[in-house]
């Protein structure tokens, strides 16, 4: 760490931090108590390890980007993976070893152990995410690194090792910045900084000027006693993402899960007209839902339930619009019927909590901790779906004499606004 800092005070500035490991492993503290706003660090932008500086000093710079944008939407993670392939970043990591890379000082302060689902072993499997949203996310992401691993193998020189390719894949994902100014790119001192919620974080920052001579400068914008953490915000994200990209959950984050969605029938015209206008795909697809989007796969749901009919009226149009409002009330109950259906069933998919053979390794126990809380979280939003169109359905079918007033399905989405509102799954 001294080095780092050494080279980041030797070209640029940064302030009032000391580094130590503290309950989130490594990460920055305020060295004194800091109050107001006050510039913790001013970098230089030949200090960023920036995706077009990765790409020029790269013989295959070019080639791999336009290659990676085929099939990525985030190129610039894999051509910045590419370039601490090409330094040789992981013999550097946590080591003193003689490096002649301009960027030595930010590679020798970079971890050389990780611990996210990338390294996991390919056949460590716990039971305990079999059937599940993450175990699809995981997956895929296997899928990705592999065709990744292949492309980057097809443009470099020497070869390269599966394992040398993970770990630069990780610290790509794990550290990287988006910023408008540069997109991907690779900060040093600030990337120090684990993450909080959004009460927790401390910093802020920005790019100033341009891509060539402008300077990264983060700042404090709250006050913070001696030795409180640092923190800054990697996004508002789930846990199964914080997981999949960072190897590490909060206690509390939203829970995503995925949903069935199957298309209506074919011969039922007007409902697959209006399935289509709404977006629909023509096959049965997973739909990620949280405790906020949930609202918005209903209508799919409502076009889903429509009865079949012949042919497509003129006023098909309108019927659209009308299913993306609610529209009446017995078609409400058989769409709730089947967002219900879709929540029983991944509900089932999901192994009981108790399951998984006893973890040895340390970082196996805290991979499979981490796991444990992203299913359990699954499991409660889907029971909590489960108990809102409960509530809904004994709404529309029942008596309403609970709820009186409730005469027509708007005020039933409203009501149901309300009970989301007051009993949303945090944690
Ligand atoms: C950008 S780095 C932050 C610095 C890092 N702690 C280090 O020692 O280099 C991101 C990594 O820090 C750790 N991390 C960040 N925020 C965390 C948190 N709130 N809880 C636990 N670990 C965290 C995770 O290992 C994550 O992959």
């Amino acid at each position: 760490m001294e080095g780092l800092e050494a080279w980041i005070r030797r070209h640029g500035r940064c302030e009032a931090v000391a580094f130590q490991v503290g309950s989130r492993g490594r990460g920055a503290f305020a060295a004194e108590s800091l109050q107001g706003v006050e510039e913790l660090c001013r970098l230089p932008a030949k200090l960023l390890i920036t995706e077009a500086r990765a790409a020029a000093g790269l013989p295959w710079g070019a080639q791999l980007r336009e290659a990676a944008e085929e099939f990525t939407g985030a190129p610039g993670l894999l051509v910045l993976t590419s370039f601490l392939l090409h330094e040789d970043a992981k013999k550097h990591a946590a080591s003193e070893s003689a490096c002649d890379s301009f960027y030595a000082p930010y590679y020798r302060a970079l971890p050389k152990d990780l611990n996210t689902p990338m390294l996991w072993p390919e056949a460590w499997h716990p039971n305990c995410i079999r059937g599940s949203h993450l175990e699809r996310l995981i997956k895929a992401k296997r899928h990705s690194l592999a065709l990744e691993f292949t492309l980057l193998q097809s443009h470099h020189e020497k070869p390269i090792s599966w394992e040398d390719f993970l770990w630069a894949r990780s610290i790509v994902a794990s550290r990287a910045y988006a910023l408008p100014e540069l997109h991907r790119c690779l900060v040093p001192w600030a990337d120090l900084l684990n993450h909080g919620t959004a009460e927790e974080v401390a910093v802020r920052y920005t790019f100033e000027g341009n891509a060539d001579d402008g300077e990264f400068v983060m700042t404090l914008c709250r006050p913070l006693v001696a030795n409180e953490e640092l923190l800054q915000s990697y996004g508002r994200k789930p846990n199964a993402l914080l997981l999949l990209d960072y190897g590490f959950v909060l206690p509390y984050a939203h829970a995503v899960v995925s949903l069935p969605l199957r298309p209506p029938a074919k011969e039922a015209q007007l409902a697959q007209h209006i399935w289509r206008r709404l977006g629909g795909r023509d096959r049965e697809t997973s739909l990620e839902v949280d405790s906020a989007s949930w609202t918005k796969l209903l209508p799919l749901w409502r076009a889903a339930s429509l009865e079949g009919r012949e042919t497509i009226p003129e006023e098909a149009e309108v019927l659209t619009q009308r299913v993306k409002d609610v529209w009446e009330i017995s078609l409400e109950i058989r769409a709730l019927r089947r967002f219900q259906e879709a929540c029983d069933a991944a509900l089932q998919k999901l192994q009981p909590a108790e399951a998984g053979a006893p973890a040895k390794a340390e970082w196996e126990i805290f991979a499979e901790r981490c796991c444990t809380q992203v299913v359990q979280e699954e499991r409660s939003l889907l029971n909590w779906f489960s108990w809102l169109i409960e509530a809904a359905l004994s709404c529309l079918e029942g008596p309403r004499r609970d709820w009186p007033g409730l005469d027509g399905p708007s005020e039933v989405t409203a009501y149901l606004g309300q009970l989301q509102a007051m009993s949303a799954p945090h944690s």
